[in-house]
């Protein structure tokens, strides 16, 4: 048995420089290859919304989603450290829902943490969460629950303005109590600058080199089917198309005859089968 990732780990990693690792997985299956990879961290994203339900945007995703896919994620995980992405609606209308609700992710799955979007407008009730006893990693820059007010999926922070708020946001997101904050698709300069002034660790994603950790979603590392390829996606295999191959042959092999062979059948007593023959 070996000992789980911790939020104490976590601010042990970053004041020994040592980078913190995060993917997403969705379910026991997922889960599995993300811990047996020796991942420090599995966040149930909301992204599950779109790379595995097929929804064009998070918006539709529900709380009991994330349990359902939460609670297999959990069941699949040993080591890393899973941490459950709150949804749209679930934490944005009161401070009390919010608590609720993040104890609901908690309780219900078995995860130890969960995240949700936003900064500064966020640190009030992200403060509520963390005096329930639940750690509670941020996640500011491009947040895809606001999509609608961004105007899409686009990079965040380059103006001085926005880049000013992002660090005021990450520093109350601290103050909070936040564990951890995830920087979205913001400026590698500015998100060095977050990170040298936070205590807590960042994780990036298309944030660049200079965060504590970083985190990319599952299909992205995989290469399996996604309607979006972010820039800062890097593909480390590219397994759709020879798990398309796979279906395809055994698809032939049906058709043709060829499968089941002998060796993926059962018998039985030839005496037997006759009996029954001769009866019907
Ligand atoms: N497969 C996948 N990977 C993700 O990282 C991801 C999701 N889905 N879904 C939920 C959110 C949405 N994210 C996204 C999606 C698209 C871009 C993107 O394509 N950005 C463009 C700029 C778009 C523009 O300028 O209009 C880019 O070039 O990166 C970025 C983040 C990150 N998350
Ligand atoms: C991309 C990460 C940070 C996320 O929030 C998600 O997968 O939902
Ligand atoms: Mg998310």
């Amino acid at each position: 048995m070996t000992k789980r990732v911790t939020t104490l780990t976590l601010a042990e990693m970053k004041k020994n420089n040592e980078k913190i690792t995060m993917a997403t997985a969705y379910d026991y299956a997922s889960a599995k290859v993300v811990e047996e990879a020796g991942i420090d961290m599995i966040l149930v994203g909301d992204s599950l919304g779109m790379v595995v339900l097929g929804y064009e945007n998070t918006l539709s995703v529900t709380l009991d989603d994330m349990i359902h896919h939460g609670k297999a994620v959990v069941r699949g995980s040993n080591r890393a450290m899973v941490v459950i992405d709150m949804p749209f609606m679930t934490y944005q209308v009161s401070k009390e829902v919010a608590v609720r609700n993040a104890g609901r992710a908690i309780q219900e799955t078995g995860a130890p943490a969960v995240k949700l979007e936003g900064g500064e407008d966020m640190a009030k009730t992200v403060k509520k969460i963390v005096k329930a006893g639940i750690p509670v990693v941020g996640h500011i820059g491009l947040t895809p629950q606001s999509v609608g007010q961004m105007g899409g999926f686009v990079v965040q922070g380059k103006n001085e303005k926005m880049a000013e708020q992002l660090v005021k946001d990450a520093l109350k997101l601290e103050d909070a109590g936040a564990c951890s904050i995830v920087l979205e698709a913001i400026p590698r300069q500015l998100a060095q600058l977050i990170t040298e002034k936070l205590t807590i660790p960042t994780i990036g994603i298309g944030a660049g080199v200079h965060c504590d950790g970083q985190v990319l979603v599952y299909h992205d590392i995989l290469g399996l089917q996604t309607d979006m390829r972010p820039k800062f996606v890097k593909q480390y295999g590219t397994f759709f198309n020879p798990m398309v191959n796979a279906m395809e042959i055994y698809g032939k092999e049906v058709k043709s005859g060829a499968f089941p062979s002998q060796e993926h059948t059962f018998t039985m007593d030839e005496a037997i089968i006759e009996k029954l023959r001769e009866k019907f």
